[in-house]
């Protein structure tokens, strides 16, 4: 077997549960999107994901309440739009500096990856969330500041999830072989495009998801289950 150098995790689904996301980050950035869209907007950085927003949607001419209310729709549909990514990142860092949440971690991620960083493997995070939406995550996770843990990021401006492109591009940057790397993801297709790609895979099924009699991609239910 291959040995593997690097690993590239998933966050919703994979090292955090996916109600986090979806009944804490989401409904926080769904709430202060207005105001927060009122009190930024005329700022670069966010005319500039606004603008991509707009564009994406093909409305670019559109008045600024019209792009709000395309946001509001993408995150009622848990859109994957880099822009609203972006975005929500932003908004979040708000709420995490507050003490409003901490960002949940199953409770076996922090020493994996302490142990695999002692095994002097290099840690890499390939979520959705916008890059400086995964760094707060992990500066203000439940299991303390795991920063430390992770040699690099990816976001969806390496490219979609789903295609095999985005993981030739990762495993260009972070500069070892595919068949080096393990990406671990709770979605299939995910799996599907990194393997194409030639990483290695691994499927986090966490309860209360069944694992198949015979999976796609090795199954494990924590990180503790892994075996490299
Ligand atoms: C890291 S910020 C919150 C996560 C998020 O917005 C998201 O869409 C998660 O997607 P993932 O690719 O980590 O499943
Ligand atoms: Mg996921």
């Amino acid at each position: 077997m291959t040995v593997i150098r690097a690993i590239v995790t998933d966050i919703e689904g994979t090292t955090s549960s996916i109600s986090f996301v979806k009944d804490v980050l989401f409904p926080y950035a769904y709430k202060r999107l207005p105001a927060f869209i009122e009190t930024h907007g005329d700022t670069p950085e966010v005319q500039h994901w606004l603008h991509e927003a707009a564009k994406e949607e093909g409305i670019v001419e559109a008045p600024r309440q019209d792009v709000i209310e395309l946001l509001l729709r993408w995150i009622r549909e848990d859109r994957k739009s880099t822009a609203l990514k972006a975005l929500q990142g932003m908004i979040w860092q708000e709420g995490y500096e507050g003490g409003d949440y901490q960002a949940h971690v199953y409770p076996e991620v922090s020493a994996a990856l302490h142990a695999w960083r002692a095994d002097g493997l290099h840690l890499y995070v390939y979520s959705s969330g916008s890059v400086p939406a995964q760094k707060l995550f992990f500066r203000y996770s439940d299991a303390g500041d795991l920063t430390p843990m992770f040699s690099g990021y990816f976001d969806t401006e390496t490219g979609p999830k789903r295609e095999r492109r985005s993981y030739e591009l990762i495993a260009e940057a972070i500069g070892e072989q595919p068949a080096h790397i393990l990406f671990l993801s709770d979605i299939v297709e995910e799996l599907d495009a990194a393997r194409e790609a030639g990483l290695r895979t691994g499927w986090l099924l966490r309860e209360p998801l069944d694992v198949p009699d015979a999976p796609r991609h090795p199954a494990y239910r924590t990180f503790d289950d892994i075996v490299l």
